[in-house]
């Protein structure tokens, strides 16, 4: 076997034959291989017009036809299937050689391997990829981590093949060991909040103003003109106006109401708990799908009474250019939370990632891929050290606009009875970040009461504690 392959691509389902095909379509000379050869075979068989294929039936066969350093990117099932694909390949490699997990890994599993593989002399490179089988196919984000010398080797490869935003590549070098998986992780956290809250747009449009889905998809598809334009809007207004086949009912109405999960939005909120970054957006989309999968929950709580009126709405114009600013106001919110997560990971972990650059590698490719990212990049050029995305003059400005709509949407839903747990907690934030003074100030004194925990003084500096069961004097703790 010659070993002329430039890059291989092991696990050949949806996301791994796009991304073999648009490495191919680029010219590169591209190892393929599946664990079942059937989806070799079918691969080389379809598309094998796309570029220059070298198909193997065994990973020692595969690993054979690289050219080194080898570059060896796996795209299998997420957890088990993944470890077990490093184990096959760690004896067949040798030193200086990269293997790239661009699944959907956890990043605490990608620290892991990264550093399990180093000792064996390899570079292991754990890469967000997100854009679906379109985005395989055509152009990806990417988001790659690992060390900055598999990066001198892959990153031109990477960056060739990823999409392109005014012709600037959306990927970049993200930073050591798990950093590419964790910004991948928020991304998707963002990607479930930026879902909830057009789908809590939609369920505002549908009970405020009774509107079929063919109408509220128009209306999507009009704000896809403006500030909101984004792929998720876009493709928000083709599902709406979609009609089922069978029935000749709206494709919408006829889908069950339980949405699913991987995981990744789970990950994103264990992950802030544990860094302590208030991402309420991201976390109550996660909760919502989870609601909306509670089966028996649902079913019991049919009963419960509502207390709330026929919903009469007198200026429908007025209605929608407010649930638009809503859902823009709460948007921000989510991407604000997001990014602040992604800060308080590198802090932590020594990454050092450049957030304005996640922002400009999101521009293209990706599911969450939006207008407004532009905005994102330019606020963090301006100050790298923002510590609140909110208060770039930029969307402190954009948001403001919006807040009486906001407020009037979330008190109008909440009167009407209407779950919108993205738009109210979105607000609930804007509000306590910007707060003088939160009522935290009880809850210290509460946890001092019962447990001795101490608090701060505002007029003093120093830790104290105040004898609650006693004689109420305060001493220094
Ligand atoms: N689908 C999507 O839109 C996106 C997916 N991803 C991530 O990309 C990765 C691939 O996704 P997708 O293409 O949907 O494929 P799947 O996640 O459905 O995984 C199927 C692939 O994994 C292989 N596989 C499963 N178990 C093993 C094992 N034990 N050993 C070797 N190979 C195994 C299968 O081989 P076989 O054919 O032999 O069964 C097949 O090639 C996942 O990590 C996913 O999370 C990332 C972005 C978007
Ligand atoms: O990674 C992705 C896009 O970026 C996938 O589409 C994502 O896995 C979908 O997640 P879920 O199934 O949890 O909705």
């Amino acid at each position: 076997m010659t070993a002329r392959a430039q890059i291989g691509v092991t696990g050949l389902a949806v996301m791994g034959r796009n991304l073999a095909r648009n490495f191919a379509r680029h010219g590169y000379t591209v190892a393929v291989h599946n664990r079942s050869y059937a989806k070799t075979a079918s691969l080389v068989a379809d598309h094998g017009d796309d570029g220059d294929f070298v198909p193997s039936e065994s990973m020692a066969d595969f690993v054979a036809s690289l050219a080194r350093p080898r570059k060896v990117v796996i795209m299998v099932k997420a957890g088990a299937a993944t470890d077990a694909v490093i184990a096959e390949l760690i004896p067949l490699l040798e030193e200086g050689d990269i293997v790239i997990d661009a699944g959907n890994a956890h990043f605490p599993d990608t620290r892991r391997r990264e550093a399990e593989l180093k000792a064996h002399g390899l570079h292991f490179v754990g890469t967000g990829v997100s854009g679906g089988e379109e985005g395989a196919l055509n152009g990806p984000s990417i988001m790659p981590g690992g060390s900055p010398e598999s990066y001198e080797w892959l990153g031109p490869i990477l960056e060739d093949i990823s999409a392109k935003v005014d012709g600037v590549p959306c990927c970049t070098y993200v930073g050591p060991d798990g950093a590419g998986h964790f910004v991948k992780m928020v991304h998707n956290g963002i990607e479930y909040a930026d879902m909830q809250l057009i789908a809590e747009a939609y369920d505002l449009l549908k009970q405020g103003l009774g509107a079929s889905a063919q109408e509220i998809g128009e209306i999507f598809a009009e704000w896809n003109k403006g500030d909101l334009e984004s792929f998720l809007i876009e493709i928000t207004a083709d599902v709406l106006a979609h009609v089922d086949a069978e029935t000749g009912n709206a494709f919408v109405d006829v889908v069950l109401d339980r949405a699913e999960q991987k995981g990744t939005g789970r990950w994103t909120v264990q992950n802030a708990l544990d860094l302590g970054v208030p991402i309420t957006g991201i976390a109550e989309a996660t909760f919502a799908r989870a609601l909306s999968g509670s089966v028996p929950q649902r079913e019991a709580g049919r009963v419960l009474p509502a207390e709330s009126g026929a919903w009469e709405i007198s200026d429908r114009a007025a209605f929608i250019e407010d649930v638009r600013l809503a859902l823009y106001a709460s948007k921000v919110v989510a991407y604000s939370q997001g990014f602040d997560q992604i800060a308080a990971a590198s802090a932590e972990l020594g990454w050092n990632i450049d957030r304005g650059a996640m922002a400009r590698i999101w521009r293209g490719g990706c599911i969450i891929r939006a207008r407004f990212l532009n905005r994102i990049t330019e606020a963090y050029e301006r100050n790298p050290e923002l510590s609140l995305l909110l208060a770039d003059p930029y969307f402190t400005e954009q948001v403001g606009q919006g807040v009486g709509a906001w407020r009037r949407i979330v008190a109008q839903a909440a009167l009407n009875g209407v779950p919108t747990p993205a738009f109210s907690s979105s607000l609930a934030y804007y509000d306590g970040v910007r707060a003088e003074r939160l009522p935290a100030n009880l809850i210290q004194a509460q946890r001092d009461f019962f447990g001795a925990h101490t608090y701060q003084r505002i007029d003093k500096d120093g830790v104290f504690h105040t004898e609650w069961t006693g004689d109420r004097t305060e001493s220094d703790a």
